[in-house]
């Protein structure tokens, strides 16, 4: 089958368009999984399937690299408004993607060249509190959760950006255990889909020191929805302005809440395209992120 494997700020995923696995659409999780192995695989964070909508110019299915499906994806949403683009899928350079979250507003920046380095999003409105995730703890006060960790307790900000996320503002993210206290929050029962956890820090009310442990894929480079749902939370915290240069690991993202909207603006890159060989024998079950 054809694909691409793109990242945006170092998360990457394999990007396939519908036609190439229409064959095979009851197994995208194993494909995820499959794809996402480094060593038997390709190596990425998951699978991203481009199709077309009913509802919007173009449709996005995104798996996690353990094979969950998720509602939403950031960076593969401007991922996919970049390939739309530059593969001729649309003409436009403002159109609507659909994901199973919401469908999202995006504007791609093409250069002279007339490839796509960088795409704005809206990713909606900043939507923070219990009733916006799955969730089935005690009430909540303030949009905040406790949950033990070990001997201490660590407090998250609910928030929806079409996926679950639980936004911990901590000491010094950049030195968080995240691979230590990442699954312990992603699987606790209180989240019954499971959740995104980030660790932020502001550097200032204009910046914002973030790491995240990904639901369905662990500690990744750049979670585009986790950062909205981070500066969602500081702002409502009135931590943080309504623009902001969120630091990940793998790189920058600019997020401002305008009128309520949350705009997410970085970069989108394409790192090769190629044909995988999607043997049924030799590659079934191999993927081992769980
Ligand atoms: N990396 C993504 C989010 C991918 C989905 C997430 N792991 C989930 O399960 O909700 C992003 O850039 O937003």
């Amino acid at each position: 089958m054809r694909v691409a494997k793109m990242h945006a700020l170092g998360n990457s995923y394999i990007y396939v368009e519908e036609h190439e696995i229409a064959a095979i659409r009851h197994r995208l999780p194993e494909l995820a999984r499959t794809v996402s192995d480094v060593r038997k695989g390709i190596g990425s964070d998951g699978l991203i399937v481009i199709g077309s909508s009913t509802v919007a110019d173009v449709r996005m299915q995104i798996f996690n690299a353990d094979g969950s499906e998720a509602e939403n994806c950031g960076n593969g949403l401007r991922c996919v408004a970049k390939y739309a683009y530059e593969q001729g899928l649309v003409s436009k350079q403002e159109f609507h993607v659909e994901t199973k979250g919401g469908v999202f507003h995006a504007k791609i920046w093409p250069d002279e060249r007339g490839t796509v380095p960088k795409v704005t999003v809206n990713m909606g409105p900043m939507r923070l509190g219990p009733q916006q995730v799955p969730y089935s703890g005690p009430a909540v006060v303030d949009n905040e959760v406790a949950v033990q960790v070990g001997e201490d307790n660590l407090s998250g900000t609910l928030v929806s950006v079409g996926n679950p996320h639980f936004v911990a503002f901590v000491e010094d993210a950049v030195t968080s255990n995240v691979a230590a206290i990442g699954p312990i929050i992603e699987r606790h029962p209180w989240f019954p889909e499971r959740i995104n956890v980030e660790f932020v820090t502001p550097r200032s009310r204009q910046e914002l020191d973030f790491r995240v442990w990904e639901r369905g894929s662990g500690i990744t480079f750049a979670c585009g929805t986790g950062a909205c749902a981070s500066v969602a939370a500081g702002v409502s915290k009135g931590l943080l302005d309504n623009q902001v240069r969120v630091h990940l690991l793998g790189g920058d993202l600019d997020v401002a809440v305008k009128d309520g909207q949350i705009f997410m603006t970085g970069e989108a890159v394409h790192v090769f395209s190629g044909v995988y060989a999607w043997d049924d024998e030799g590659k079934r079950e191999q993927g081992s992120r769980q």
